[in-house]
């Protein structure tokens, strides 16, 4: 089994140190930079908006995953692209043409992924699957960091691997919410191939991050 891609979600870092946080996993073998965007309404909590983003951008070469919580979410689109990011993931709940949004996504040169709650039916995914580069599946709740991994989401990334596969997609499958070296393994045997940590990456400050990284792989 290939090693998943590791994917740092910033939300659990030293947020008065972004710029040498985001160069600290990218020396510590993440793969992608994982931004958490909350707006406060989508999600009861507010994170970062476009210029954090730029000012970010210039402190790591890593492709910037970015999980747009925003509703509505197509105005903020074309700003996150130019601060630079590379993914822009939405929730179908976010606006009110999903298959619109992921055309508009890919319109202005990122990959697009589309992000699934808990309590949303993958059905979503049957009518969009060639429109994305990425499904995530939340494994919690979304709206804040170190919560508990949710169970059945397992099940969740086996049928979304099945329908993703049975399409003949390439798409990445991504997990977000809880991920912890003790639970990555089953992750990626039940599909995924990249996995989202914010306090399982870092725990123990920047002497930590790499052996965090590591363990997340390994595991
Ligand atoms: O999208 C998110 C929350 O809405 C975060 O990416 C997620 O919670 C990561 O943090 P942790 O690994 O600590 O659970
Ligand atoms: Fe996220």
């Amino acid at each position: 089994m290939t090693a998943p891609l590791i994917c740092p979600s910033i939300l659990a870092s030293d947020f008065a140190k972004l710029g040498s946080e985001v160069a600290a996993i990218e020396a510590a073998g993440a793969d992608w930079v994982h931004v958490d965007v909350m707006d406060g309404h989508f999600v009861p909590n507010i994170t970062i908006g476009p210029d954090v983003v730029k000012a970010l951008r210039p402190h790591a070469k890593l492709p910037f995953d970015v999980h747009l919580m925003v509703a509505p979410v197509d105005p903020w689109l074309e700003a996150y692209r130019n601060a630079g990011a590379d993914i822009l993931t939405v929730h179908p709940e976010s606006g009110p043409h999903l298959h619109r949004t992921l055309g508009r996504i890919r319109q202005l040169g990122a990959r697009a992924g589309v992000v699934l709650n808990p309590g949303t039916s993958l059905s979503v995914l049957e009518d969009v699957v060639e429109l994305v580069d990425l499904v995530l599946i939340m494994s919690v709740n979304p709206g804040f960091g170190g919560q508990s991994f949710i169970d059945s989401s397992l099940r969740k990334i086996e049928r979304t691997r099945a329908l993703l596969d049975a399409a003949g997609s390439k798409a990445h499958l991504q997990v977000d919410g809880g991920v912890t070296a003790a639970n990555a393994g089953a992750c990626v045997s039940a599909g995924a191939d990249a996995l989202v940590a914010g306090t399982a990456v870092f725990k123990g400050g920047p002497e930590a991050y790499a052996a965090n990284i590591a363990a997340l792989k390994a595991a």
